[in-house]
């Protein structure tokens, strides 16, 4: 069974279809990616997922388990996790703290075994510690560690973003435009932490971008959307090719490699 499973999804915003009857899988292990222009609905999809929007139709299974009524604090614990396109973390926190308070809110204990200190809330604090150390490691964060969020680079604070997701230890994670903003060498990075996430963590990730290069190298399929609607869905190659999805937001005859998504629709460039 596919890891996730969106069904026939849809959310109206009065008149606004922003999603109008999505359904794709996401196979355990692959980077599947969502494109399309401003507006198509993409982040829609992510608020959807991780149950900050209520679809007024469909159905959102994850692992088995149907998660289209949860609330969005019941979806963390169950191995999902989400980075947002305009970085949200506490900017007069340190790195180091920013990712423990992210552990903190997924922990399990409760409110009053924390103010007691209990044993079972020492021991969560010891895993915490070396979960969110292990995740510095990995994503290279060690030189930053200590250094406060207001202070970092742009590119640094989109790897801190996607740490702080790293460390509930998701089976699925959500990236809602980890190239945007970023320098061409900043993006090579990011495609090298993705493929990273994917080969070295087993994890399977969910990814809107606008950025076609980072798309056709780090994704396994792309689904192409316009309109809060599908257009295609195939590997890379295949939905760069397909005439619905040039025609809408690639531009005709300009469906080469590093096109954007906004081309069309005035957007800003990303790489
Ligand atoms: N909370 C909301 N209330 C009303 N309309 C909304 C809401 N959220 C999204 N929309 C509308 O739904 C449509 C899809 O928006 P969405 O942000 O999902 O597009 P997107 O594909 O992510 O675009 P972008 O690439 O610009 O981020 C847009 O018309 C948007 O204005």
């Amino acid at each position: 069974m596919s890891l996730l499973q969106v069904r026939d999804l849809a959310v109206h915003f009065g008149g606004v279809k922003a999603v109008d009857g999505v359904s794709f899988d996401v196979e355990a292990g692959e980077v599947f990616t969502i494109v399309g222009p401003n507006g198509a609905g993409k982040s829609t999809i992510f608020n959807l997922i991780s149950r900050f929007y209520e679809p007024s139709a469909g159905r959102i299974v994850f692992d088995g388990r149907d998660i289209t009524r949860l609330q969005a604090h019941e979806i963390a614990p169950l191995g999902i996790a989400r980075t947002f396109q305009n970085i949200e973390l506490f900017d007069h926190s340190t790195v180091l703290a920013n990712l423990l308070v992210g552990r903190h809110t997924a922990r399990r204990t409760a409110w009053w075994q924390d103010v007691l200190f209990l044993p079972a809330v020492r021991r969560a604090e010891v895993e915490d510690r070396r979960i969110v150390e292990e995740v510095i490691d990995f994503l290279e964060l060690q030189p930053y560690r200590n250094k406060l969020i207001a202070g970092l680079p742009y590119g640094v604070r989109k790897v801190v973003e996607i740490a702080r997701a790293l460390a509930l230890r998701p089976k699925l994670i959500l990236l809602d435009e980890p190239a945007s903003g970023l320098s061409v060498e900043e993006t090579q990075d990011m495609a090298f932490w993705i493929e990273d996430m994917q080969k070295d963590m087993g994890l399977t990730v969910l990814m809107v971008e606008h950025d076609m290069n980072l798309v056709s190298r780090v994704s396994t399929r792309v689904l192409a959307m316009a309109n809060g609607q599908p257009l295609a869905l195939g590997t890379p190659a295949e939905v760069q090719k397909d005439p619905a999805v040039i025609e809408a937001y690639l531009g005709t005859g300009h469906a080469g490699k590093g096109q954007t998504g906004k081309g069309q629709t005035g957007g800003e460039a990303h790489a």
